[in-house]
């Protein structure tokens, strides 16, 4: 039978994901805040501005009313950038307490709150009180929108604390390209999957100064290093950091033209102004962001992260990059691992 799902957010991956869903054959309505990219996905079956290939199925309702998207459903995907999932919410909190519904939350999103420091499953168990929610499932791992809607293979995880209701969302979401793996390791999910944006930001504005694939591999491995020791510290099981939300979205995001964050390095890299990338870009750049919260957050649990504080003195200081890189080789010589 087919399940009832809600999905937040019309951009890039809202959009892809609720249209796997519906040609998967679940009830899908996505909802937005834009009433005219409603109109367009309804009548044009297209999002022209986030997913310009993308031929959306007829199956797929939009709508621009929440409680509508809401109603009945059984599942609560929020696929809002991370600044927006509090606020998100919020809303979705108080339609929930009026439809006394129950349903599975599940994420889509990357990153880490600005302030807090916070995972999005806590920004979720924050806002949507035990009563209103049967459980939070993640889903991550190495998936540009643009190659999902292109239907290309894509292997994910889902993670959640019950491996049934992981289970559960896994065969809802899967079919002959998208395979999920379950993983109840939430917390190294989640920090994988807000960490290597910061990451990919790097290996971006690398590319856009000239370095070659050794200085990117380099960086790509000393920077799974450092996501490992913050994210173990915080109660991770380190192989998770070698599954497909570590090791695997780092590689897609830090190698890929479809990555926003790699795009945006790469004109830092070129020489462009951190305002102006933003602008152009359209669409959100997770790392950004989450560059502060993980520099802020691994000064105050004393975790060595040499390259995500370059990262942020770069974007949030000023600094320059070449003096960053130049820094970063000054280091005092090291052993790769700490055995214990
Ligand atoms: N794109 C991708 O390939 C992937 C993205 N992700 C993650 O998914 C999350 C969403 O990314 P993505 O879809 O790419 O982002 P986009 O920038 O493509 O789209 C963001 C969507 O969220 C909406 N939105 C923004 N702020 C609010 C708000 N306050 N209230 C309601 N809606 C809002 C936007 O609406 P509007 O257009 O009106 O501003 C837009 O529909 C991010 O955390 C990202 O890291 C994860 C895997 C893959
Ligand atoms: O998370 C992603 C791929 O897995 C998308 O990365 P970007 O946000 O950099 O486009």
């Amino acid at each position: 039978m087919a399940v009832q799902v809600a999905v937040l957010g019309a951009g890039s991956w809202g959009t892809a994901l609720a249209n796997l869903l519906a040609e998967n054959g679940q009830d899908v309505k996505i909802w937005e805040h834009n009433a005219e990219r409603v109109a367009e996905i309804n009548e044009q079956h297209t999002n022209k501005h986030y997913l310009p290939e993308l031929k959306i199925s007829p199956r797929l309702k939009a709508t621009s009313e929440l409680a509508d998207a809401l109603n009945g459903a059984q599942i609560v995907l929020f696929v809002v950038p991370t600044k927006a999932i509090r606020e998100v919410a919020k809303q979705v909190e108080k339609v929930l307490r009026i439809q006394q519904a129950r349903p599975v939350i599940v994420h889509a999103a990357k990153g880490l709150e600005q302030g807090t420091h916070l995972r999005i499953s806590q920004i979720l168990e924050e806002e949507i009180p035990a009563a209103n929610r049967n459980g939070i499932v993640v889903l991550s791992g190495p998936s540009h929108a643009e190659n999902v809607a292109q239907k290309d293979i894509t292997a994910l995880t889902v993670a959640s604390h019950d491996v049934e209701q992981a289970e559960w969302v896994q065969n809802i979401f899967s079919n002959d390209y998208f395979r999920l793996y379950t993983n109840q390791d939430v917390i190294g999910v989640e920090m994988g999957a807000a960490l290597k944006n910061v990451i990919a930001l790097g290996v971006g504005a690398i590319h856009g100064l000239g370095y070659g694939d050794n200085t990117k591999a380099a960086l790509m491995t000393r920077g799974l290093a450092e996501i490992s020791r913050l994210g173990v510290a915080m109660g991770a099981n380190p192989l998770t950091f070698i599954g497909l939300s570590g090791v695997g979205d780092l590689v897609v995001t830090c190698t890929s033209v479809n990555s926003r964050n790699w795009r945006a390095g790469n004109q830092l890299g070129q020489g462009a102004k951190l305002d102006d990338v933003l602008q152009n870009m359209g669409m959100v750049v997770e790392g950004v962001a989450t560059a502060q919260s993980a520099h802020e957050l691994a000064d105050s649990m004393d975790i060595d992260m040499p390259i995500t504080n370059a990262i942020y003195d770069v974007l949030y200081q000023g600094k320059d990059i070449k003096a960053a890189i130049a820094e970063l080789m000054q280091r005092s010589n090291k052993p790769e691992f700490n055995f214990e």
